[in-house]
């Protein structure tokens, strides 16, 4: 096993301290940080640009993977570009399983600094590289690797059913399902987020080609553009043109009541969350063909502003009793924000960190894009019983397909000197 923190050559270099007025900018958005390489050293201001709604991509950011809460990748707010990919765990001996876990996480830590994995360039010349060298001149982007367990874990196969998260179980069936069995699934699940995909990418490849053996890959996802706010940033767009995440949870009091795991289940599994994942296509060439006052029943939400059709601005709260002069609500109650909506569900709330993706066309010519929507709760009966409502009445079901699914549990963070999910192995 290759410890990146103590194997020699370029180990553990600072990928920071190689960028020589590298190309690192991303879909335009940080073209000032690649005019900003200074020889050898990316200074914190230099590698900043702001884009239209002046918030600033500062590819020098680095977050912790070691600490003594949650995953970063969850909290964090969301980076501009994520790849998500599952894995299938070929052996069932949960000695492998701790192995790949230890190395992951040893080699998680190092991406998430901006550092190599191992040697690029190996000392023998017919050696093969640890590093595959695609990141070598980039920052670390903010890069999160969020690593998740999928529900065959926990099973006597692995013999760790004793250690089961308390509710960890598949997803049941749900209304409007169309699910593909080559895009859902998976024992594995790892969603890495940066602000450049470069960087994204590089660290989805080298985990993948370091489980090799233990586990092989089964589907992915390119998410190009985020399409949920976190606290402070401006609300991003998805690909149907609305504002999404101005309603996503927040604040901390939430984040205690709906995300963490605690008080119930084994030890190891407190401060973890389960990861609900699901790849939303979208009849993008239909919607485009709708009328736009059309699209704002469907979400319940005028186009350019984000506002709720009861009034007011984009953080108004919605009034879903609002009725207009003919009598009707102003927002429809099969519009998408009035079944979601904590007021009409309980006060039930989840994290949602989706993304844009784009498969290019599809058979037919088409657009073939969507939405990776991936949500956070400590309760996977939370989104079901979210999807269950707008599986069966929301209008915007004319216009998209659940068509990949995936649940998995996301351990707390490993400590300083530990590895991802240890204690399911003690
Ligand atoms: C089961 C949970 C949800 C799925 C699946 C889902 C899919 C989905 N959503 C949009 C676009 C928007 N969603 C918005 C709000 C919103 N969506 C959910 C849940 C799911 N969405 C919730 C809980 C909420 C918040 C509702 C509220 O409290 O008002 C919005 C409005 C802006 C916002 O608040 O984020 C948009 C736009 C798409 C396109 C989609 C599937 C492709
Ligand atoms: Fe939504």
């Amino acid at each position: 096993m290759s410890d990146p923190d103590t194997s020699p050559d370029d180990q553990g270099v600072s990928r920071r301290g190689l960028l020589f007025g590298s190309a690192a900018a991303a879909g335009g958005l940080v073209v000032g940080a690649a005019g900003g390489y200074a020889a050898g050293r990316l200074a914190h201001a230099d590698a900043a640009a702001a884009d239209s709604d002046g918030e600033v991509v500062d590819l020098s950011v680095e977050h912790a993977f070691y600490g003594d809460a949650e995953q970063s990748g969850i909290r964090t707010a969301p980076q501009r570009y994520c790849v998500y990919m599952t894995f299938d765990v070929s052996s069932t001996l949960a000695s492998d399983l701790q192995v790949l876990l230890a190395r992951w996480s040893g080699a998680i830590a190092q991406l998430m600094k901006g550092r190599t994995i191992g040697q690029v360039e190996p000392n023998r010349v017919d050696g093969i590289g640890v590093d595959t060298g695609e990141a070598l001149d980039l920052a670390p982007a903010g890069l999160t690797v969020t690593v998740g367990l999928g529900p065959r874990i926990f099973t006597d196969e692995f013999g760790l059913a004793a250690k089961k998260p308390a509710l960890m179980r598949e997803l049941k069936a749900l209304p409007s399902d169309a699910m593909k069995a080559e895009l859902s699934g998976g024992d594995l699940s790892l969603q890495a987020c940066a602000d450049d995909p470069q960087v994204a990418y590089h660290a989805i490849r080298d985990l993948a080609r370091m489980a090799k053996g233990t586990a092989a890959t089964r589907w992915t996802v390119m998410g190009f553009g985020r399409a949920s706010a976190g606290k402070g940033q401006a609300t991003p767009r998805n690909l149907m043109g609305y504002k999404d995440g101005t309603r996503n949870l927040k604040e901390e009091p939430d984040f205690e009541k709906f995300v963490w795991v605690k008080d119930s289940g084994p030890a190891w599994t407190q401060g973890g969350t389960y990861q609900v994942v699901r790849k939303i296509q979208m009849n993008i060439e239909n919607w485009d063909a709708d009328r736009v006052s059309d699209q704002n029943t469907v979400f319940g939400r005028d186009k350019r502003e984000g506002a709720p059709l009861s009034g007011g601005h984009e953080f108004t709260t919605p009034d879903f009793h609002a009725k207009g002069a003919d009598g009707t609500e102003k927002i429809s109650p099969t519009s998408h924000i009035a079944l979601a909506a904590h007021e009409n569900n309980g006060g039930l709330k989840i994290l949602r960190r989706s993304y844009n993706y784009t498969d290019g066309l599809n058979q037919y010519g088409l657009l073939d894009a969507g939405l990776l929507f991936i949500s956070y709760q400590n309760d996977p009966a939370s989104f079901e019983t979210l999807q269950a409502k707008l599986g069966s009445s929301d209008r915007l079901n004319e216009y998209i397909s659940h068509i990949g699914s995936g649940i998995f549990f996301v351990p707390p963070a490993a400590k300083q000197g530990h590895y991802l999910a240890e204690g399911l192995f003690a």
